[in-house]
């Protein structure tokens, strides 16, 4: 796990520098790929699975209970993790959990880690923490939070792999990343180990809503005009990502427009493999 956190340190840089030169915080995503008459169905407030290609392997993953892609990756790991990264024997576990803002991301994350041995890191959580450093850096990330844009990724992913080596442990839910091709580019051309599968909360648009005025937590972004802001950084930066593990087979779907209970008995399927 160390070897596996030094590698991430050396390979960050390299890798920020790249995804710098063409930062724009988030609009650099190709909208090709969205289909495009789902964008439609987005801005209508329809779910974001009905956006996402390959909606059947979404399907698939949800009826199965458990990813094929989860199961395939715990094979390789309990084979000593060989062909995992490069030449590592050991390599942390890492579950991707997006979702629109507000979906429930935060809420399903808790009761995850309550019933099973996960670590939850929010990249929101560790760039508003970040922000409150006062620093310049503090202080652009601030502004970009307030204005619904993606950090670029040279900041989050070190607030990330900072947090993971921090924790000790080795099995990760990763909330809120990868928000964009930037933030994904960044973390497979460091990590050297993709997630295990991605954990997509789905949730109308006018829920979503509904959830974040309602969640009164004093928020820079939970004010109406940002909110909308952050439903279109989803939906050109954020969708894509999804579209490209939901292509690689590697996206669990929940249907998050339900009572937090139902979303979680949905969600916990998705662990058994580690209870
Ligand atoms: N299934 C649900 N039904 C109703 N309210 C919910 C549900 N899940 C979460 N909430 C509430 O909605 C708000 C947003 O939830 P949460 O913070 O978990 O979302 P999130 O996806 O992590 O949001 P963000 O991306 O903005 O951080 C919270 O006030 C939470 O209590
Ligand atoms: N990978 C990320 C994650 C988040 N941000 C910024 O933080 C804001 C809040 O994120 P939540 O997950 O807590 O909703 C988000 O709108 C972004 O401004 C980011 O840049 N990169």
């Amino acid at each position: 796990m160390r070897r596996a956190m030094e590698r991430l340190t050396r390979g960050v840089a390299r890798a920020s520098e790249r995804a710098m030169r063409g930062a724009n915080g988030g609009t650099r995503e190709p909208v090709s790929a969205v289909r495009a008459g789902a964008v439609t169905a987005v801005v209508t407030g329809t779910a974001a699975s009905a956006i996402v290609a390959g909606g059947a392997s979404a399907v698939a993953c949800a009826g199965e209970s458990e990813s094929k892609n989860a199961r395939a990756a715990t094979e390789e790991k309990s084979d000593g993790g060989k062909g995992i990264g490069k030449g590592e024997t050991k390599t942390p576990t890492v579950v991707f959990v997006l979702g629109g803002p507000g979906a429930g991301k935060g809420t399903q994350c808790a009761n995850i880690v309550r019933d099973f041995a996960f670590v939850h890191l929010s990249a929101g959580d560790l760039l508003r923490a970040h922000m409150k450093s006062g620093s310049p850096e503090g202080n652009m990330v601030a502004e970009m939070i307030k204005q619904g844009q993606i950090v670029p990724s040279e900041v989050t992913v070190n607030l990330l792999l900072d947090a993971m080596r921090a924790s000790g442990e080795d099995r990760f839910l990763i909330d809120g990343f990868p928000r964009n091709k930037e933030n994904r580019d960044a973390w497979e051309n460091t990590a050297g180990f993709d997630c295990d599968f991605v954990l997509f909360f789905d949730c109308p648009e006018d829920v979503m809503t509904t959830r974040l005025l309602g969640r009164n937590e004093g928020r820079s972004d939970d004010n109406i005009e940002t909110i909308k802001k952050r439903f279109v950084t989803f939906r050109e930066s954020s969708l894509p990502v999804i579209n490209y593990y939901e292509k690689l087979n590697k996206v669990c779907t929940v249907n998050s427009d339900q009572s937090p209970e139902d979303v979680y008995a949905q969600t916990k399927g998705f662990f058994s493999k580690f209870a």
